[in-house]
């Protein structure tokens, strides 16, 4: 991963000609080049910690470097890459060390309390809320507890449909070693292609397919976590009534409670079948009636995802693709399957989408979402580096607050991006839906400005607000972070924060895990 952009080096990309000159139109272009040559601060970190964390986990795998701490700093939030941007390396971690079994994990856990020193679990390094950048002060340095090597398929049980894989694992090498099995998981974030197992677990990520496949924290059935106090396992049957389930309490825990050595998933057969295909809807309003008809009615798609006007307008829609009318919103239906299960199931939504009034598009629309599915990323670096922000935010609520709760988060960002004479442009689509309501998913692009981290700062805090003051939820699949910990006592009430804090107490003691990420 480049340490100041999104994804591959070799897949960066340069702004296309047309979408320069629309850019320009809209916010005028400032040549915005990254800082070369950055100095990092020092290793903070004593040599007797150093050489204590070879002794456990092999010289090898412990790095002090400048190129590999650089790596292991923060997040890819948009905030996260400006500051990369200047030179801005202040949350680097002093070493990074690179365990290769649970046990190690554990002994690195257990030098870091006796030393007093912070640990930060990193696994793809795409988190967005800041759930990286954890507080320093007080400790004797701090540790990128990077688990790249955690990279096995530990088990598979095609009886029971289940897989463990280890935390570190990256999306498409999970989905490659399941496949050699027939298998799949179907967990596809944007981040896919980088992010990892561990994290998807611990920010309780939502993907791409989630209306066939779920949540990925619907499919996790069991855990295995190393914590300062020892170890944890958790998901001994599918489902139980002993208490309240524990899972719950490490899926989203975000490395402030322990680090996930193992995930146990639900797996599914590689599906025989895929087709994505577009519907046209005259508002955005009545594509979300139609998403709520098919999830209240048990009839939904694998992918099933509808952008507002002005996302479909900008984002998605080509003109030959939304048919002849320019205004209208895109929606995206997706099957997968055996070929019996695609067909029917195909069958059935269309008589519904049909019904209720919208144009089928065929299958171009969803191929070419399919294309460039994980694309965009490459697309926010090229509009920085002429000078245009854009970033993403996310919340979900129930079907009767979604048209409050859109309206809200928009005059939220428009007011706050204007108020100095800036504009900006805010786009929504909805994708991840269930029988009670669904998340919003905004992409905002604006000016960067003089001062773009204050820019998006006061806008970010003022679409949480907005959020907050509705009801809904400060994030649907983003995760806390340090981000998002302001607005969370707001959402799991007082009790909700000090139950937190007491686990917390309880599994992490000296609180050396993650320090300042998540816990109110
Ligand atoms: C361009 C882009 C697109 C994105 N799209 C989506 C999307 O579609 N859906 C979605 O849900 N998210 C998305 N995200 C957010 C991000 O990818 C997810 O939060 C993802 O789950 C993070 O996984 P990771 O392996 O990169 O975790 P990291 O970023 O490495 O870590 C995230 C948090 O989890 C902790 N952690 C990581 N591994 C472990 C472990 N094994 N044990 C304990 N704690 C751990 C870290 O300390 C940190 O607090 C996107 C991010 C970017 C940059």
């Amino acid at each position: 991963m480049h340490p100041q952009r999104w994804g591959d080096p070799a897949a960066a990309t340069v702004l296309p000609d047309a979408a320069r000159g629309l850019v320009e139109l809209a916010f005028g272009l400032s040549e915005s080049p990254a800082a070369t040559d950055v100095a990092l601060p020092p290793v903070g970190t004593d040599e007797v910690v150093l050489e204590a964390l070879r002794a456990a986990v092999g010289a090898q795998h412990v790095h002090v470097d400048d190129e590999t701490r650089r790596l292991r700093t923060r997040g890819k939030s948009t905030p996260d890459l400006l500051r990369a941007r200047v030179g801005d390396l202040v949350d680097a971690p002093d070493v990074v060390v690179r365990p290769g079994s649970h046990e190690e994990v554990a002994a690195v856990l257990a030098l870091a309390v006796e030393h007093h020193v912070a640990v930060v679990p990193f696994g793809g390094g795409t988190c967005v809320t800041g759930g990286l950048a954890a507080r320093r002060d007080g400790f004797a340095g701090l540790v990128s507890l990077d688990l790249v090597r955690l990279d096995r398929l530990l088990e598979v049980d095609e009886i029971s449909m289940t897989a463990t894989l280890e935390p570190g694992l990256r999306g498409p090498e999970a989905e490659a070693l399941l496949a050699e099995h027939g298998l799949c998981l179907g967990h596809y974030p944007q981040s896919f292609q980088h992010a990892s197992i561990g994290g998807f677990a611990a920010t309780r990520s939502s993907g791409q397919s989630s209306a066939g496949y779920g949540r990925f924290d619907q499919m996790v059935v069991g855990l295995r976590v190393a914590t300062p106090r020892g170890e944890w396992r958790l998901g001994s049957s599918p489902a139980n009534a002993a208490g309240p389930d524990l899972r719950q309490l490490v899926l989203g825990s975000e490395g402030a409670f322990g680090v996930i050595t193992a995930v146990t998933v639900r797996v599914r057969r590689l599906p025989e079948v895929k087709v994505y295909e577009g519907w046209r809807w005259s508002s955005f309003a009545e594509g979300a009636t139609a998403m709520r008809t098919l999830v209240q009615s048990g009839m939904l798609p694998t992918v099933l995802r509808l952008s507002d006007e002005a996302e479909t307008g900008l984002n998605l829609a080509r003109p030959d693709a939304i048919g002849e009318e320019s205004s209208g919103c895109l929606m995206i239906v997706g099957h997968e399957g055996t070929r019996a299960q695609v067909e029917s199931r195909r069958a059935a939504v269309t008589e519904v989408l049909a019904g209720l009034g919208g144009t089928p598009l065929g299958e171009e629309p969803g191929r070419s979402w399919e294309h460039g599915r994980f694309q965009a990323p490459y697309l926010r670096d090229s509009m920085l580096d002429v000078g245009v922000l854009v970033e993403t935010l996310e919340t979900a609520t129930f079907w009767s607050r979604a048209d409050a709760l859109y309206a809200a988060v928009r005059e939220a960002l428009e007011r706050e991006l204007g108020a100095d004479g800036g504009s900006a442009i805010v786009l929504c689509h909805l994708s991840h839906v269930y029988e009670t309501g669904c998340s919003l998913y905004f992409t905002v692009a604006t000016s960067a400005g003089d001062d773009p981290l204050g820019r998006w700062g006061r806008a970010k805090a003022a679409a949480n607000d907005a959020i907050v003051a509705q009801g809904a939820s400060i994030t649907h699949h983003h995760a806390v972070g340090t981000d998002h910990r302001p607005w969370l006592s707001a959402e799991i009430g007082d009790l909700g924060a000090s139950v937190l804090r007491a686990v917390k107490a309880d599994l992490d003691p000296t609180g050396v895990l993650n320090p300042g990420v998540l816990i109110p």
